[in-house]
């Protein structure tokens, strides 16, 4: 993935939050809602694999191959459109987007990017929040806030059914379960970067939490480690 140019200049040392989790456990959510909070900037690293599987899918490629995975991410730049298609939500993405993730070369080649967006995030704010599956234990090991977002795989993929069907994306309840399933297996045993907790990182389940309870743990949890209040 090639480098924007346009957050250069961004102070040296910015405030970094990992947040980290398996699929639909509300990661996504949280980061958007704590950089808002916070005054910081989201990259949700997802969308990245799910853009190098959908490119290969559409070349008429397998997500699982190597070659094709590794020129897909290489391709990628910021600003490429794919990166805002609706079509990356769909399972067809999510699955091609966990074998494109268990290629090395794709997450080398996506590296550089997700580590420049923490030191230097866009238009100049004072910290980012990454999520994503890896950010705590490989993208950014030092970040001073790490949490790993969970949730038993039945309520995940309750949450992901009523949001694709929000989204007016047809699903069938068994098919996201099975997709749960499969790609929380695929991403827990790859041999590179595999979802697990950091060893420093506040493991919450969120199965019987609501998204306002989840937020002020994390804004507890953040505030422990950076002192931070949140600004908005
Ligand atoms: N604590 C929660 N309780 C209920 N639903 C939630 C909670 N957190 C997130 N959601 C919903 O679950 C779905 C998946 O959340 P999302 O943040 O996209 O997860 P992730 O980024 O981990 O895939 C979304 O529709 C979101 O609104
Ligand atoms: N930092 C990351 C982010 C995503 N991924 C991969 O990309 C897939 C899609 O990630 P996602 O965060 O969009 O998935 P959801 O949690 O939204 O379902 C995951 O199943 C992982 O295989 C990864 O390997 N590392």
């Amino acid at each position: 993935m090639t480098q924007p140019l346009s957050n250069q200049g961004a102070p040296a040392r910015t405030v970094v939050v990992a947040i980290d989790g398996p699929a639909a456990s509300g990661k996504g959510t949280l980061s958007q809602r704590i950089a808002d909070a916070f005054g910081f900037a989201h990259l949700d690293t997802g969308v990245l694999y799910r853009a190098v599987g959908v490119s290969v899918l559409r070349a008429g490629g397998d997500p699982a191959d190597n070659a094709a995975a590794a020129h897909a991410a290489y391709d990628l730049h910021p600003e490429h459109p794919i990166l805002r298609e609706v079509a990356l939500r769909t399972d067809e993405a999510a699955q091609a987007a966990s074998k494109v993730a268990a290629v090395p070369e794709v997450r080398a080649a996506l590296l550089d990017f997700q580590r420049r967006f923490a030191t230097h995030p866009p238009g100049g704010a004072p910290g980012a929040v990454l999520d994503g599956r890896d950010i705590g234990t490989v993208v950014c090991p030092d970040a001073q806030a790490k949490l790993f977002i969970t949730a038993s795989v039945e309520v995940r993929a309750e949450r992901r059914l009523k949001e694709l069907q929000r989204r007016g994306i047809p699903a069938i309840s068994s098919d996201v379960l099975e997709d749960m399933k499969t790609r929380d297996a695929r991403d827990s045993q790859r041999a590179v970067a595999p979802l697990r907790p950091a060893a420093d990182a506040f493991v919450l389940d969120t199965s019987a939490l609501d998204a306002d309870q989840v937020f002020s743990m994390a804004v507890a949890h953040i505030g422990s480690k950076t002192g931070l209040k949140p600004t908005a």
